[in-house]
């Protein structure tokens, strides 16, 4: 599936925060939404999974606006992970991940979704935690069980904020590597927020980094990751390493006005 969003604007209050932002994303593609703190990566996100409402401007899925479906099929065809989330329910791992089904549950859990909760939790290596409570678990932890939740809806398309922003590098490294392996195998498309542009640069398609609500600059990894833009978005000096893995950044130091 598709996803389009086209000449975007939303203000918070009257306050503009994104400004005429368009983007395609087509299916099979990981793309990775890149800028720094307050730039609107969150809110382009929300409005692409209609938790907020554009002021001006549109998204659709294969050509059709998403303002016109109905909560179930979006929810078949979105599986949105926000940066935060918070549960004050004392659920398991087990309970929480089949949650992600809930959009192809009808009265009773199946045998083909407990076949796909399992074969999630496997696959994020958290089976192991599957009777522990949500709210006992450790920041990373609770991070992969809502990437497990999202990863059972078996969605269309993902859309992640900040995935692994409380893990280790390792499971850094697995979830982008899952992230990846979904496009890959299953034609996902996967929508993703991230700070570390090393991690992006690795493993997307896509980039495209925003400033002050706006796209600086979009294309593959190689056509964004470079000094001056990175100088100009950021506000910092910093090296490009390049290794066969992609470009790598190697951040210097911040330069005098503080931009961002
Ligand atoms: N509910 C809200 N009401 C008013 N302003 C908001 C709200 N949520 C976010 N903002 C403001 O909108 C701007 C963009 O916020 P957003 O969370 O989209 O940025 P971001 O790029 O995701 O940042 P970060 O990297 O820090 O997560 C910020 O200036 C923020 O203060």
């Amino acid at each position: 599936m598709n996803i389009a969003v086209q000449n975007v604007c939303f203000s918070y209050n009257s306050h503009p925060i994104l400004k005429d932002v368009s983007l395609n994303v087509h299916q099979g593609q990981v793309v990775s939404i890149v800028g720094p703190n307050g730039a609107g990566k969150s809110t382009l996100l929300k409005c692409m999974v209609r938790l907020l409402k554009p002021q001006t401007g549109t998204v659709h899925l294969d050509g059709k606006d998403i303002a016109r479906k109905n909560s179930r099929e979006l929810a078949k065809a979105l599986g949105y992970v926000p940066q935060n989330t918070r549960d004050v329910f004392s659920f398991t791992v087990l309970e929480t991940v089949l949650m992600g089904r809930k959009p192809h549950v009808a009265w009773e859990v199946s045998d083909e979704d407990f076949r796909v909760v399992t074969q999630v939790m496997k696959f994020l290596g958290i089976e192991n935690l599957a009777a522990r409570p949500l709210d006992q678990l450790s920041g990373g932890q609770k991070q992969k069980v809502f990437v497990a939740r999202a990863l059972a809806q078996q969605p269309a398309i993902f859309l992640f904020d900040e995935p692994t922003s409380n893990l280790d590098v390792r499971h850094q490294l697995e979830v982008f590597a899952t992230i990846k392996r979904l496009t890959e195998t299953e034609g996902r498309t996967v929508i993703v927020v991230v700070h570390d542009l090393n991690l992006a640069s690795r493993f997307s398609d896509t980039l495209v980094m925003l400033k002050q609500g706006a796209i600086y600059a979009a294309g593959k990894p190689e056509q964004v990751i470079t000094e001056d833009n990175i100088r100009d978005v950021y506000n910092i000096s910093a090296t490009i390493i390049e290794t066969r893995y992609g470009h790598y950044v190697l951040p210097i130091e911040p330069l005098k006005d503080n931009a961002g």
